[in-house]
């Protein structure tokens, strides 16, 4: 997951090969609840491992079930069987709707205090329509801060005194989740009264498909509802909660949705297609149907029953008018899709944009702008018209702490004037999917990805820079120093020597090297060599064995291919002047020598290594006479590099001002 302020995305141009998806948000919490309110043991298979079935796992402990993680995504539940363990907590919901409305509904009828609070806008979503709900089945909540939203308290009801001979009615038309939690807690009255339940709909039901899901989950629960259109629902006397065992979570529709219109967007080779695994016809979930309205914009999508395949046809995509009251969360994606159309796209009946993790529809119209689209917006619409190649503006999208306003966004990137766009916070995507951006980049390629180069002599703090400056920007880093020390080190084990007529042998050795570098540390045939590879001798064989031409070529290709999205930052020798000379910021960076020699001497007494100054500085003066005066790729500024001399700077300063020349490249404002 990125969790910088910021993540730039280059623009990108093609997309091909496979994703797996993680799984269904909506699914996830759904079946944790009933697994939770079922008999016996539940394995959960496939589940999202993410923000909001963090908070509702950490719910249900709370409430005593036993939750047992078996991996990343599969979970063994011991459920309540209609008990609670703890009836009494209080529980932090995050931003999770799925988790709030469902738990209200459910804690309510169990019987307990407890208190159920969320993030500051989770206190600005309703929930007034399904307090009102359960209100009248004689359960007591309270709110604790403004009518009608959560924080709440849950007073302890008893069951057996419930007024369930009257349908209960619940409002259908604000968000679809009031209708799903009653759907999913009422079991519990029906089970201990022995009375079948019935649910009437006031308004009309929005997002339809979403009870489909519910209704679904609790058949594989046991529970059958009789439905009667969309506007009554009964659930059956003395129905109970059964476990089914195993169950497994499809992967999410909503997220497939940024992938299906990647496959749109991306000119791909002919006959390559960008393949989703994980989800596909045979999908339980609402947004499937997004899927529809791709190929009505152009998409060509063929599907078997948990898979797509996705490629461009038409282009410029079609515009579209839809009703997208069916897929609420998945035509976020349409809107940025629009931007590629041939002609103005309208979205209506989404009136439930307005209360979701924020007012999408104000927040999509005003971002959309930012990169230069003219957007029209109604209490319950929008309309959004492409952007011509020269009509686009790079942009900072604000995120709003939306997951789905960051991973939509990250679609612009594809505008035909090569412009990046930076998404501001993109840690927000945690939510439903923390590893979209990962996701994305293993699948899509950019003509031109940023490097940022930091060249200079030894101890000049140069990895110290580069590593805090890809850090703050999300890059990956490129120590080219460690590949010849590495070089000298598997030198040494094949007992030769840094000598030219060893040239052939060693430069076989580097361009087979077994290396790879996980979490900062460098592993040579799975050997953790970090720190064997930084003793001075092996800087001293670095720096000699860095002398023969072919030893260089043989880590060209290595190198070059850390260059890989969103951008790296190169420390070295020959970083700016050689490996990437197209870089756009190329940084020389040097002290004196006698500072170097302290601060390197500094550095190796604190990691418990013995030296003197006086042979440090000689040895550096050394290796900076060997560096600069080789024949092939000599320590020097590229023509184009900024200097920073940093013998007088903090190691904050030198960031900074990288930071700052960086930003100075970028098209973007200051956000
Ligand atoms: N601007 C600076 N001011 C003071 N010390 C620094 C500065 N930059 C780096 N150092 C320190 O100097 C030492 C050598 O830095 P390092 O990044 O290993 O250099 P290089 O990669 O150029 O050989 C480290 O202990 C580091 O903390
Ligand atoms: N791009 C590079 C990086 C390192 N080197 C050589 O490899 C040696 C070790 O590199 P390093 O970056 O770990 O060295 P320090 O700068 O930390 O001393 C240097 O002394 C250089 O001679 C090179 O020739 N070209």
């Amino acid at each position: 997951m990125f969790s910088t302020p910021f993540l730039d995305i280059p623009a990108l141009a093609s997309a091909t090969g496979t994703v797996q998806l993680p799984g269904s948000k909506s699914i996830s919490n759904r079946v944790l609840l009933l697994a939770a309110l079922a008999g016996g043991t539940t394995t959960v298979h496939d589940l999202l491992d993410s923000d909001d079935t963090r908070v509702m796992i950490d719910a249900l402990r709370a409430l005593g079930c036993g939750v047992e993680r078996l991996s990343a995504d599969s979970l063994r539940i011991e459920g309540l069987d209609g008990t609670l363990k703890q009836p009494t907590a209080d529980l932090f919901l995050g931003n999770a709707g799925t988790a709030m409305r469902p738990l209200t509904a459910a804690l309510a009828l169990l019987g307990g205090d407890f208190e159920l609070s969320g993030v500051p806008r989770m206190h600005e979503r309703p929930i007034g329509d399904l307090v009102d709900a359960l209100t009248q089945l004689g359960c007591r909540i309270d709110y604790l801060g403004n009518p009608g939203f959560p924080p709440l308290r849950i007073h302890p009801s008893d069951i057996a005194t419930l007024s369930l001979d009257a349908p209960i009615r619940v409002r259908g038309d604000v968000s679809s989740q009031f209708l799903t939690a009653l759907l999913l807690a009422l079991p519990l009255a029906a089970g201990a009264s022995g009375k079948a339940v019935v649910i009437d709909v006031v308004g009309e039901l929005i997002s339809k498909p979403y009870i489909e899901i519910t209704l679904n989950l609790l058949a594989r629960f046991g529970i059958a509802v009789q439905r009667d259109g969309w506007e009554r629902f009964t659930i059956h006397a003395g129905c109970r909660y059964r476990s089914p065992g195993e169950i497994h979570v499809e992967a999410d529709a909503s997220s497939a949705s940024y992938f299906i219109a990647l496959g749109a967007l991306a000119a791909g080779a002919p006959g390559q297609a960008l393949r989703i695994e994980g989800v596909g016809a045979g999908s339980i979930q609402g947004d499937i149907r997004f899927v529809e309205a791709a190929r009505q914009m152009g998409a060509r999508v063929d599907s078997g029953a948990n898979w797509l395949q996705v490629s461009r046809d038409a282009w410029p995509l079609r515009a579209i008018d839809l009703d997208a009251n069916h897929i609420p969360d998945a035509a976020m994606t349409l809107a940025v899709m629009a931007l590629f159309a041939d002609g103005p796209s309208t979205l209506r009946n989404i009136a439930s944009w307005r209360v979701k993790e924020t007012d999408r529809i104000d927040a999509m119209a005003h971002e959309l702008r930012k990169l230069g689209a003219t957007v029209e917006t109604s209490p319950d619409s929008i309309c959004v018209h492409p952007l011509a190649p020269a009509g686009w503006r790079a942009a900072a999208i604000h995120t709003y702490d939306d997951h789905r306003i960051a991973m939509c966004f990250s679609l612009a990137a594809f505008n035909p004037a090569g412009l990046p766009v930076r998404i501001l916070d993109p840690k927000c995507v945690a939510k439903t999917f923390p590893d979209y951006f990962e996701t994305l980049f293993s699948v899509v390629e950019a003509p031109h990805i940023p490097v940022i180069c930091i060249d200079g002599p030894t101890a000049s703090g140069k990895g110290t820079l580069a590593v805090e400056v890809a850090h703050e920007l999300g890059y990956h880093y490129l120590d080219s120093g460690s590949l010849y020390r590495v070089t000298g080190m598997a030198m040494r084990r094949q007992g030769l020597t840094p000598e030219p007529a060893h040239e052939a042998q060693i430069a076989a050795l580097a361009e087979g090297l077994p290396l790879q570098f996980v979490k900062g540390r460098v592993l040579l045939d799975g050997e953790d060599v970090s720190d064997l590879i930084r003793t001075e001798a092996a800087g001293m064989d670095a720096s000699r064995v860095s002398t023969l031409p072919a030893v260089r070529r043989a880590l060209l290709a290595l190198q070059k291919r850390f260059r890989q999205l969103p951008g790296l930052v190169a420390d070295g020798r020959d970083m700016g002047t050689v490996i990437f000379p197209d870089a756009p910021l190329k940084v020389f960076l040097t002290a004196s020598a006698a500072q170097r020699a302290e601060r390197r001497h500094k550095q190796l007494i604190s990691k418990g290594i013995s030296t003197t100054l006086d042979s440090l500085r000689a040895d550096l003066e050394a290796r900076d006479a060997r560096d600069s005066s080789r024949s092939v790729a000599p320590l020097l500024p590229a023509q184009d590099a900024r200097r920073l001399d940093n013998s007088a700077l903090s190691i904050e300063q030198s960031i900074d001002q990288v930071l700052n020349w960086w930003q100075d490249t970028q098209p973007f404002k200051p956000a």
